[in-house]
This record gives C-alpha cells, sequence and structure tokens, in this order.
C-alpha cells in the first residue's frame, strides 16, 4: 500500500495550474547551458501567397529582425535610417532600401511586435509591400546578407514557436490548419471552432477532471504514509475519497464514450464525405455523377460494363465537401478486368458514408411477371441505412403503384432497411436522360446530409473529435479509466497509476505532455510563412 510514488505530481498538477511550465522549463534549461554560443535563429518566409498580388507580407522573427528595420528602411520623406527601435504594433509607413546600395526598392508598411505580443515570443517584424515576385525574390537573398543567423523558415515554423511558446495548443494548431485547408463552409465552421480553443477548453476541462480524481487518490496515499494519524481516521478516508474519486471517473467515462460515438462526424466532415454511386450495370450511375458534376467526367454508353474504375471527383454540395465514386456496374462476369472493377466497387461501398443505388426500371420489371421486381444479389447486399435508392429511367418506363409496392416489399422481405425506407416515398424515381426528378433527389440527399453531419449551433454538441490522432488518445484514456474502475479500491497504488495514464493520454491531445513525434508530422503540413 505505501509503495514508493514517483515523481509524477510536478507533471500534471503543476500543468493544471500553469500551461506548459515543463516545456517553459526545458526551454530554460538548455538556454542556461550555453547561452554565449547558443544563438537561435531568425526566420523569414512570405506570408502571402506565390506570384502577383496587391499585396505581399514578408514576415521575420527572431533575435535580429530588428536589423532589417535598422539597416533596409528609411523615412519616406528625410530617407534617415533611424537607430531607435519602431514603435510597437503601430502601422509605419518606410521606404525600403537596398543595405548595401542605398536603392529604394519599395515603399510599404512596416508593423513590429515585441516579443510579449509576438506569436512566435520573438521580436517579429512584418513588411506590407507590394506583391511583386520579382521584388520577393530579392528580399529574400538580401536578408541573409544582414547576419548569418538569418535563414528561411520551414514550413509552420512560426506556429511551432508559437506552440513552444505556450501561446497555442496542439488543437488550436491543429485548427488553423485546417482552417487554411478548408474548402467548404462546414469544414471552415468546424476548424475555427478548434482554432480559436473550443476543443482545448474541452480537453483541458476533461483533464482537470481526471487531475482531481487523482488528487482524492494522491491525498489518500499521502495519508497513509503520514505515521501520526489513528486507525479510525484512515478508514474513514479510505471509505470517502476512493468514491468520490469513482464518480468522477465515472462521469469522465461517460464524456469521452460520448464523444467516441459521435458517428465520426468530425473527422469526415474534415476529410470529405464519401458518397458512392453503387448499382447493375446500365443503370445510369455514370450518367448521374455527371449531372451531379455538371459536366462529362464519365463515360457512358448504352454498353454494359462501360465503367470499370473507381472515378472519384470532389464537390462542394450545400456547403458540405463530398467525395463521390462512380463505380463498375455489379453482375455475375467472367471477364477478369470487369471482376476487378466490380470488387473496387464493393470495396468503396463498404467504407462510403452515403450510397446511391441506382436501379433502371427497366431492367426491375423486365421479368415475366412483371409484379416481381428482380434486383441482383450483389446490389441487395449493399443497401442499408444509409443507401438512397434511385429508380431510374422514367422516361421508358413509368412504375405502377403496385409495381412499387412489391419493390417495397420485395426489398423488406430480405430484411433490408433504407434511407427513407419507412417514408411515404421510399424511392427517388427519375429520369438522368430528361433531368427529371433530380432536383428532388439532391433536396433528399441534402436532408440526409444534414442529418448525419450538421455542425449545430449549440458547443455542447460539435463534434470534438476531428483527428484520427484525438480518437485514439482518447480510446487510450478510456481504456485507463475503465482499468481503474475495475481495480479494488483498497488498492490506492495501482488506481492512481491507472489516472496517471489517463491524464497523459489527455495531454498528449493538447500537447500538455510530450509530443515529439508527433509535432513534425502536424507542422510538415503547414505552408512555409505559416
Ligand atoms: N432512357 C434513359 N436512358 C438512360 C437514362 N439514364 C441513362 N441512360 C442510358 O443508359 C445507358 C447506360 O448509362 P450509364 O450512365 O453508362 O450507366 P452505368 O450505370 O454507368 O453503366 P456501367 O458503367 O456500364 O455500369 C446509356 O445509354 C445512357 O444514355 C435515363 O434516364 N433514361
Ligand atoms: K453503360
Ligand atoms: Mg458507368
Amino acid at each position: 500500500m505505501l509503495r514508493a510514488r514517483t515523481c509524477w505530481r510536478e507533471c500534471c498538477c503543476c500543468i493544471a495550474k500553469a500551461r506548459r511550465p515543463l516545456l517553459q522549463h526545458q526551454t530554460r534549461f538548455f538556454a542556461s547551458l550555453a547561452p554565449e554560443t547558443w544563438t537561435r535563429p531568425t526566420i523569414f518566409a512570405p506570408a502571402t501567397g506565390k506570384g502577383k498580388s496587391a499585396i505581399a507580407i514578408l514576415r521575420i522573427s527572431g533575435d535580429d529582425a530588428l536589423q532589417v528595420w535598422r539597416r533596409m528602411t528609411v523615412s519616406p520623406r528625410s530617407r534617415k535610417r533611424l537607430k531607435e527601435d519602431p514603435p510597437e504594433r503601430r502601422a509605419v509607413l518606410r521606404k525600403i532600401v537596398h543595405p548595401e546600395t542605398d536603392e529604394v526598392l519599395d515603399e510599404g508598411v512596416v508593423l513590429y511586435f515585441p516579443p510579449h505580443s509576438a506569436l512566435t515570443a520573438q521580436p517579429t517584424l512584418e513588411l506590407h509591400l507590394h506583391g511583386s515576385s520579382a521584388l520577393m525574390q530579392l528580399l529574400l537573398k538580401l536578408l541573409p546578407t544582414l547576419s548569418p543567423s538569418f535563414r528561411i523558415a520551414e514550413p509552420g515554423e512560426f506556429t511551432r514557436l508559437a506552440f513552444e511558446a505556450g501561446k497555442m495548443d496542439l488543437t488550436e494548431v491543429e485548427g488553423i490548419r485546417d482552417l487554411v485547408e478548408a474548402d467548404t463552409e462546414a469544414q471552415r465552421k468546424l476548424a475555427a471552432r478548434q482554432a480559436n480553443g473550443q476543443m482545448r477548453q474541452a480537453y483541458d476541462a476533461m483533464r482537470a477532471n481526471a487531475i482531481e480524481a487523482t488528487a482524492l487518490i494522491e491525498a489518500l496515499i499521502d495519508f497513509g504514509e503520514d505515521e501520526g494519524i489513528s486507525e479510525g481516521v484512515y478508514e474513514q478516508e479510505s471509505l470517502m475519497k476512493p468514491s468520490a474519486a469513482r464518480d468522477k471517473v465515472v462521469s469522465l467515462r461517460d464524456r469521452i464514450q460520448g464523444y467516441l460515438d459521435d458517428g465520426r462526424r468530425g473527422e469526415i466532415i474534415r476529410s470529405g464525405i464519401h458518397l458512392a454511386i453503387v448499382g447493375p450495370p446500365n443503370a445510369g450511375k455514370s450518367s448521374l455523377l455527371n449531372w451531379l458534376a455538371r459536366r462529362e467526367a464519365a463515360i457512358v454508353t448504352e454498353i454494359p460494363g462501360t465503367t470499370r474504375d473507381v472515378l472519384e471527383l470532389s464537390l462542394d454540395f450545400h456547403g458540405y465537401p463530398i467525395v463521390i465514386a462512380d463505380t463498375a456496374g455489379l453482375r455475375e462476369t467472367k471477364d477478369r478486368v470487369e471482376t476487378i472493377g466490380i470488387a473496387r466497387a464493393v470495396e468503396r461501398a463498404a467504407t462510403a458514408d452515403l450510397k446511391l443505388c441506382v436501379l433502371s426500371l427497366d431492367q426491375l420489371f423486365s421479368g415475366a411477371s412483371t409484379s416481381r421486381p428482380v434486383v441482383d444479389p450483389l446490389t441487395l447486399s449493399l443497401i442499408d441505412s444509409h443507401t438512397l435508392i434511385l429508380l431510374n429511367k422514367t422516361d421508358s418506363v413509368s412504375p405502377t403503384p403496385a409495381q412499387l409496392d412489391a419493390l417495397r416489399s420485395t426489398l423488406r422481405s430480405e430484411g433490408k432497411r433504407w434511407y427513407g425506407s419507412e417514408a411515404e416515398r421510399p424511392f427517388w424515381l427519375v429520369s438522368v436522360k430528361k433531368a427529371s426528378g433530380l432536383q428532388e433527389l439532391a433536396d433528399g440527399l441534402k436532408e440526409q446530409v444534414k442529418e448525419s453531419f450538421e455542425l449545430s449551433d449549440n458547443l455542447d454538441e460539435t463534434p470534438i473529435v476531428t483527428q484520427e490522432r484525438h480518437r485514439r488518445h482518447l480510446e487510450d484514456c478510456l481504456a485507463s479509466l475503465s482499468s481503474f474502475l475495475e481495480i479494488p479500491s483498497n488498492d490506492i497504488v495501482d488506481a492512481g497509476e491507472e489516472l496517471r495514464y489517463a491524464i497523459r493520454s489527455l495531454g498528449q491531445i493538447t500537447g500538455a505532455v510530450d509530443v515529439e513525434e508527433v509535432l513534425g508530422e502536424i507542422f510538415a503540413g503547414f505552408c512555409i510563412g505559416k
């Protein structure tokens, strides 16, 4: 019971009180090793895109940043170089000059951020110039002539400095990267919420809960170590504390379980909603893809088995990122190439978030008895509650209500449920060729997408798991919390150990504890200058 305790207290409790003291401590430690020989680089990079533009911004951050101000800028009227530092966080108009020849290169706005207000926590200068690529190239060549400490920034290095200075946590860093990458409104909304710290707050709160539970257990270990305490008091304490800790852990476990059971909404919006068009050959799948894409993206012919490979394209569908895949028609075949295509179609359907199953009316009701529709078993096997069923070619066959009822009962007798199967109109009747019924289909699809992926304005309901990385750490945390709950309440040391793992997993999401191995991966996703 009274096993020696490792010194984890400094780690988790301190971090709960102040953000990132460990990292700051490490930074101070390394800085103290050899301050006179250890010079930090002054990094620079264009903060705006390549090519011609109205304005281009060059960002410089590091201890030598002010050299640029002193040696490459002059007052627009007097043409004098100034000895004193630029005003803090105020735009000043300056002429930008060549450091050796004094040639005027441009006129622009200079902004200076001292370390305490710079995101990088280092002196930072921004030059807002005319957007000429020749000018930018020249400046990128001139800066390293000012001092050997100057070097071009690596991708994401400015943001990495902000993270290391404790001005952002990892979820915010990832949010900013996703915001830059966002193509649609849903992606923008999700990324913005992450970038502005909403997820950090949620994870910090969870971590604080776990730390509170640990403190209750921890107090008990301290209590046990204190030899002056009488038996009776200890018994009483040991009964109360573990149950309070248990309650906290149970509620935290349920909360995390709730986040994990979100249908992967956050991750799907981030990577795109995958929609697969499936069905038998010649049903009109490729024709439908072309209609959705508003261009002739796929080959359409009257030959069954035209599409072989999976053909994929991305669309902004009412603000949602959708990746549509047209697939090979499903049927029994001896053709080797087609067989591979069909296997790919089935595979794609299995991983799709939504499916559009296209059936052709002339194939469905072509049998001798028109009341018994024929759906091939492979197509049937792919129909599930995330599938919209389209009956195509209403221009050549118009089904009777009895035929539609027969189709519905055939599918139901196979135990099938599909999107809208309980509704009054379980099928979308369309003619892709004549573009009829397609608007209704698009509305139905929009409804289904909204139902599954809409981001609520209620912050509590917003998906919090936006990345596989977060999911992994949450699952680890959940496993530790569950182990904690299985440990008998008198085994306080082991119980404390499990909570320590849980705290660590949560800390890895925000970067409060060692994350060196994921940093490279995260920052490599940035562009240079960010
Ligand atoms: N009458 C009629 N013909 C259509 C309609 N939609 C598609 N077709 C025709 O049906 C044939 C097959 O269309 P595709 O789009 O190639 O069908 P698919 O499902 O992609 O076929 P595979 O790639 O072979 O699996 C073509 O001749 C189309 O012009 C429709 O609404 N009405
Ligand atoms: K075809
Ligand atoms: Mg096709």
